[in-house]
C-alpha cells in the first residue's frame, strides 16, 4: 500500500461520530478525506473546516458536512493535515501546497493536531525543504530581500508563468535555508517583518505524527 494512503486511512481511525474536524490539504490528507467520505456514507456525523478552496471541494465531493468557519463557538475537537518535513521534536514545515496560513489557523483552533506524513517526510534537522512564507502582494520585492539578510536563498513562488496566488490572494516566497537549526526562534523573526502574513514553520502544535511506510505498515509518535 503506498505509503501516504497508510498514513491518511490511519488519521481517520481518531475520528468518531459528533466530531467537528478541520480538513488539511495535500495528497496524504486527500486519503483521510476520501476515507471520511465512505464513512460518513456508512452513517459517521462529522462537520469539517477545509483548510483551503481545493480541500473544500474535495471534501464536498466526499460528501462531508462543512462548518462555516463563523459558525465555531469553541475550538475545533481535532485537525488532520499534512506536512514537507517532520523533525525529531516534531516541528513541521508546511506550505508545499500553498495553505500554510489557514492550515495554521485551523491547526491552532483545534484541540488536537494529528500530522499524516510518509517516512520520507521525517528528518534529523529542518531546513532542507524551501520554507514557504506566506507575503502580501506589494513590495514583495522588498520583503525577499528582508527575508534574504535573514540568511536564506528565497524564490517567489510562480505557476503558469505568474505568481502563485494564494486562496487569501497573497504571494509565497520560498526560503531555501538549508539548516533551521532553532524553527522557534526563526518563526517569531520571520512573523516580525511587516510584509510577512505566516511562515510555514509550525512549533509545538503537533500532538500526534502518523507516519506511513511503503510497505503499508503505520507507525504513531506522539508530538509536543
Ligand atoms: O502544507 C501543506 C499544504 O500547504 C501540505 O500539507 C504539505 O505540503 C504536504 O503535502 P503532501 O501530503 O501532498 O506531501
Amino acid at each position: 500500500m503506498d505509503a501516504k494512503k497508510a498514513a491518511g486511512e490511519k488519521a481517520a481511525e481518531y475520528i468518531s461520530d459528533g466530531m467537528r474536524i478541520g480538513l488539511g490539504t495535500g495528497s496524504t490528507v486527500y486519503w483521510t478525506i476520501v476515507r471520511l467520505g465512505e464513512l460518513v456514507k456508512e452513517g459517521l456525523r462529522i462537520e469539517a473546516v477545509p483548510t483551503s478552496v481545493q480541500t473544500e471541494k474535495l471534501a464536498r465531493e466526499a460528501g462531508i458536512p462543512l462548518l462555516p468557519l463563523a459558525r465555531l463557538q469553541a475550538p475545533l475537537d481535532l485537525t488532520v493535515d499534512g506536512a514537507d518535513e517532520v523533525s525529531p521534536k516534531d516541528e513541521l514545515i508546511k506550505g508545499g501546497g500553498g495553505a500554510l496560513l489557514r492550515e495554521k489557523l485551523i491547526a491552532s483552533f483545534s484541540d488536537r493536531f494529528i500530522v499524516v506524513v510518509d517516512h520520507s517526510k521525517c528528518v534529523s534537522e529542518l531546513g532542507r525543504f524551501p520554507l514557504p512564507v506566506e507575503v502580501v502582494p506589494f513590495g514583495w520585492e522588498m520583503t525577499s530581500k528582508q527575508l534574504r539578510q535573514m540568511g536564506c536563498e528565497p524564490v517567489l513562488r510562480m505557476r503558469d508563468g505568474a505568481p502563485f496566488v494564494t486562496d487569501n490572494g497573497n504571494y509565497v516566497i520560498d526560503c531555501r535555508f538549508g539548516s533551521i537549526p532553532n524553527p522557534g526562534e526563526l518563526t517569531v523573526e520571520l512573523n516580525k517583518l511587516p510584509g510577512v502574513v505566516e511562515n510555514g514553520l509550525f512549533v509545538n502544535m503537533a500532538d500526534l505524527i502518523v507516519v506511513g511506510h511503503p510497505n503499508g505498515t503505520v507507525r504513531t509518535k506522539s508530538g509536543t
